[in-house]
């Protein structure tokens, strides 16, 4: 029979119609799914019992074999799961290569994806050969010969069909291209990016659609629905705000109740304590169990903790609450919970243009404990934001490298780990150092002259720990440390001119260290004044950007 349109689903699934309604042939099975076209004629896959086979528009099957599961033809080939795994079959039911996969998809640009046994994806070609070496923790299908992989540490971004990178910018999320833009998701929330992988805009949104005819519908963090052109800008609002902005306010005033909250639990000890019962927790806390009642219902509506029969059991998220996490932040808890909360209270001063009083950094340093404490807090944070960043830092063989203010050397132990022939030395106040087990030290003051002749300084969140001028002193430091084509890396949160991502970041720098977060164009700034200029911006995995610096002109 010849049949020009494409037959479709009965309404209870079992066989298919032509376009007046009647039955296309006079079979019956369990499941039909669509036809697709393979040269002339319509094939669609069907499963009658335990038996998975193609048939045509006859309603007979088109080969002997017979499969556990099938799928449709995309480019003349379906996907098939056989005795042994799952692979692809051209019309005559034969296997186009010999290998069996986990995970099969459809042919799209001639190109299909699989998943191995060590469940890695990769694609295949017409002829089932990978087409390029990588292995992902995922990819998706080829669409205008674009497709997204995700690398092993979560992050996506786009590939070309022999395997190579489209750009290099990784994101949480991604799309493919539609109509030239692909949505993609931040660290900040989902915009539209070009082919470049830039962002065409910088606001960030809790969901965003594909562009249609020039516009996309996108979703506010409020639950508002916007209508934007392909600049970004807003051409209507579909909806307002959902939320409860009265109940919003009043939780964001009281947002110290779980900084107080979580302070109260670490500096009672008691996430040492679990799993334990009230009574138990009650005799370490030296309280009456009717408050401590009240502490655990405090620290279970965090998320902290659960009940488990009459016993308190940490959560994962309240294991980072624990001493031995090995990214603890109970330190971090008992600094915003004390110095940092009270430094937070002079920000109506400072706002005023009232000057920092005290340099927490020499308050820590003075204070044995407070020494330990606080850069077991900076470690932590070092090895969440920095594991990532490392392996992308352009680090070359030999190559002598100073982590300037580097802290107890987590960064440094990571960037010596990885590249183990380069020579990373350490460089922070000395009873900082005193803490440190890494091997290379050298004592440094910021603001005083440093020895040594470096291919390399770092300045990771060191610059915006300070205002302008010792910020300026910083680098001109750093600069008269470097040899003669030596480079400056700084790795910090990057502001941008158009977006308040960050804001709250640097309100909490101007209150505890009198620092800032910068712009590009303010570290521009910057760097001209102490001779040196910005040789490349690098996004990171992570919320610190790389900024390589090099000498200015004129500047030996
Ligand atoms: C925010 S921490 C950053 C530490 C590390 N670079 C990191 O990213 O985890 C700032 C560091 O600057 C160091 N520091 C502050 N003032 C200093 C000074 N005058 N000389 C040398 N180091 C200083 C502190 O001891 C601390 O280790």
């Amino acid at each position: 029979m010849s049949i020009l349109e494409k037959p479709i689903i009965s309404e209870c699934g079992r066989y298919h119609i032509e376009a007046d309604g009647s039955p296309l042939y006079t079979a019956r099975f369990d499941e039909v799914l669509a036809f697709h076209k393979v040269g002339k004629r319509w094939i669609a896959p069907v499963r009658l019992g335990i038996k998975a086979f193609h048939i045509d528009t006859d309603g007979f099957p088109i080969y002997g074999q017979r499969f556990h599961r099938c799928f449709g033809f995309y480019n003349d080939l379906a996907a098939v799961v056989g005795e042994d795994g799952w692979y692809h079959i051209d019309e005559s039911g034969s296997a186009l290569y010999s290998q069996r996969y986990e995970f099969a998809g459809n042919y799209q640009e001639k190109v299909c994806v699989v998943m191995d046994s060590d469940g890695l994806y990769f694609h295949l070609n017409v002829i089932g050969e990978p087409v390029y070496d990588s292995r992902w923790g995922y990819c998706g299908d080829f669409r205008g010969g674009v497709a997204v992989v995700q690398a092993g540490n979560g992050l996506s971004t786009h590939i070309l069909p022999n395997g190579s990178l489209l750009h290099d910018i990784w994101f949480s999320d991604l799309d493919v291209f539609h109509k030239g833009y692909a949505r993609a998701k931040t660290l900040q929330g989902w915009c539209h990016v070009n082919k470049q992988g830039n962002a065409i805009y910088s606001e960030r949104y809790a969901s965003v659609e594909p562009f249609y005819n020039g516009f996309a519908r996108c979703e506010t963090d409020d639950g508002a629905l916007l209508i934007i052109d392909e600049s970004g800008h807003v051409a209507r609002q579909l909806r307002g705000p959902t939320c409860d902005i009265f109940a919003e306010l009043s939780s964001d005033m009281v947002g110290y109740w779980k900084t107080c909250t979580i302070y109260t639990s670490v500096k009672l000890d008691i996430f040492e304590q679990l799993p334990a019962t009230i009574e138990q927790l009650s005799l370490s806390c030296q309280s009456n169990s009717e408050r401590v009642v009240r502490l655990m219902r405090g620290l279970a509506e965090l998320g902290l903790v659960y009940l488990e029969g009459n016993c308190y059991v940490v959560s994962e998220k309240g294991s980072y609450l624990c001493l031995n996490h090995k990214k603890t932040l109970a330190d971090a808890a008992i600094e915003y919970g004390e110095d940092l909360l009270q430094r937070w209270k002079s920000l109506p001063a400072l706002i005023q243009g009232k000057r920092l009083e005290s340099d927490i950094f020499y308050a820590v340093a003075a204070d044995l404990e407070r020494v330990k404490s606080h850069h077991r807090m900076l470690a932590s944070y070092a090895m969440h934001d920095y594991t990532q960043v490392v392996p992308l830092l352009p680090i070359q063989k030999g190559q002598r490298v100073l982590d300037a203010a580097g802290g107890t050397g987590t960064l440094a132990t990571l960037i010596q780990a990885h590249f183990p022939e380069s020579s990373v030395l350490l460089g922070d106040l000395e009873s900082v150092l005193n803490e440190s087990q890494f091997d290379k030290k050298l004592e440094l003051d910021l603001f005083s002259e440093w020895s040594g002749a470096y291919d390399v300084v770092i300045l990771a969140r060191v610059l915006h720990d300070w205002d302008d001028v010792d910020a300026i002193e910083v680098l001109k430091h750093a600069k008269h440390a470097l040899n003669c084509c030596g480079e400056i890396f700084i790795l910090e949160m990057l502001m941008l001119e158009s977006s308040n991502s960050g804001a709250l970041c640097d309100l909490h720098l101007m209150a505890a260290t009198g620092g800032k977060e910068r712009t590009e164009s303010e570290f521009e700034r910057l760097s001209k004044q102490a001779g040196l200029r910005i040789k490349r911006v690098t996004k990171l995995p992570s919320l610190v950007s790389l900024i390589v610096l090099e000498r200015g002109e004129n500047n030996g």
